[in-house]
């Protein structure tokens, strides 16, 4: 178990990803407080993981709500060692013309509320307890944060403003606390919801055919799940593999920034040269 003895605390852990993450996490011996506004999510999580996670019903955008998650943390299990900020929110794609005049400045305040504040006062909130323990903060991105299309203007600039969060913080608060991100791509597993300013509240990603997509469009040739998604975060709080790691962002999204000048490598340049059935070595499936 790689993170034994280890405490972390997981904004947005009660569904998809933050989910797939307190699953891996406790897995791998960690003990973890998950802070999320979905009570049945949260309900959850404490039936399937009992005293190994602590849960607190919030909303990240308020400050207190961090503050609470933190001293539910260090009361229940002594200490805090790393922050995976994760809750968020999508706008599924909506191009700035499509948005009405009069719930643009709404719609702004709502996606950035989450997505970028709510990372900034996550931060705030554990800085004594991650300075106490000289542990470290992962955020996560999107491919969103350096690719169009992932989102709309509002979704993009959100997490291309937590690239530049990573990277100040990862500046300010070294050498005692690491700094990172991890920019996945599309994710199965999730239940992603839209902004209630455009009245996507309601609306899952579940609802899309991403999968089908994104195996058109990946290098790797498929959507990764939530779960397939987890090693990285395990990596990125592992304090014996992480001693250089600070600043960095991962691209964790299927090879999305490599996908070439109109469409992925279908894996011909290399089913054309070695004929299957005549690759030396090759292990019979
Ligand atoms: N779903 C996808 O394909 C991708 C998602 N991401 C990012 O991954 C992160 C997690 O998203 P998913 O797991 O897909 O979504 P999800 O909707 O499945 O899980 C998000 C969790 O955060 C919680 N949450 C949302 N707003 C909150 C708030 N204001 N206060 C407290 N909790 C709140 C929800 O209740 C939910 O449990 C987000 O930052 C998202 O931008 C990045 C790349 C792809
Ligand atoms: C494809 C996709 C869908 C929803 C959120 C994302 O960050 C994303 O990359």
């Amino acid at each position: 178990m790689q993170l034994k003895g280890e405490v972390a605390l997981v904004t947005g852990g009660a569904a998809g990803l933050g989910r797939a993450i307190v699953d891996r996490f406790v897995s791998e011996g960690a003990s973890v407080a998950v802070l999320d506004r979905s009570p049945a999510g949260l309900a959850e999580l404490k039936e399937a993981h009992g005293d190994a996670v602590a849960v607190v019903e919030g909303d990240v955008r308020f400050l207190d709500s961090h503050r609470e998650a933190v001293a539910k943390c260090v009361e229940t299990f002594g200490k805090l060692d790393t922050l995976i900020g994760n809750a968020g929110v999508w706008d599924y794609s909506t191009a700035l013309v499509d948005i009405p005049d009069d719930t643009l400045s709404e719609a702004f305040d709502e996606m950035f509320s989450v997505n970028v504040k709510g990372y900034l006062l996550g931060a705030k909130a554990c800085l004594p307890a991650l300075y106490a323990s000289k542990g470290s903060m992962t955020f996560t991105i999107s491919n969103a944060g350096f690719y169009t299309s992932g989102g709309g203007a509002l979704y993009t600039g959100s997490k291309h403003a937590v690239v530049g969060i990573v990277k100040q913080l990862a500046y300010e608060l070294g050498p005692h606390i690491r700094v990172n991100g991890i920019a996945p791509g599309g994710l199965g597993g999730s239940d992603l919801r839209g902004l209630k300013a455009l009245n996507l509240q309601d609306t899952s990603i579940s609802s899309i055919p991403l999968a089908d997509m994104l195996s058109q469009v990946l290098p790797t040739g498929q959507m990764a799940t939530a779960t397939e998604s987890t090693g990285a975060y395990v990596l990125f709080a592992t304090r014996a593999e992480t001693v250089p790691l600070t600043g960095s962002i991962l691209n964790y999204d299927g090879g999305l920034g490599v996908r070439g000048f109109t469409e992925a490598n279908r894996g011909s340049l290399l089913d054309d040269h070695f004929a299957p059935n005549e690759v030396v070595g090759r292990v019979a499936p």
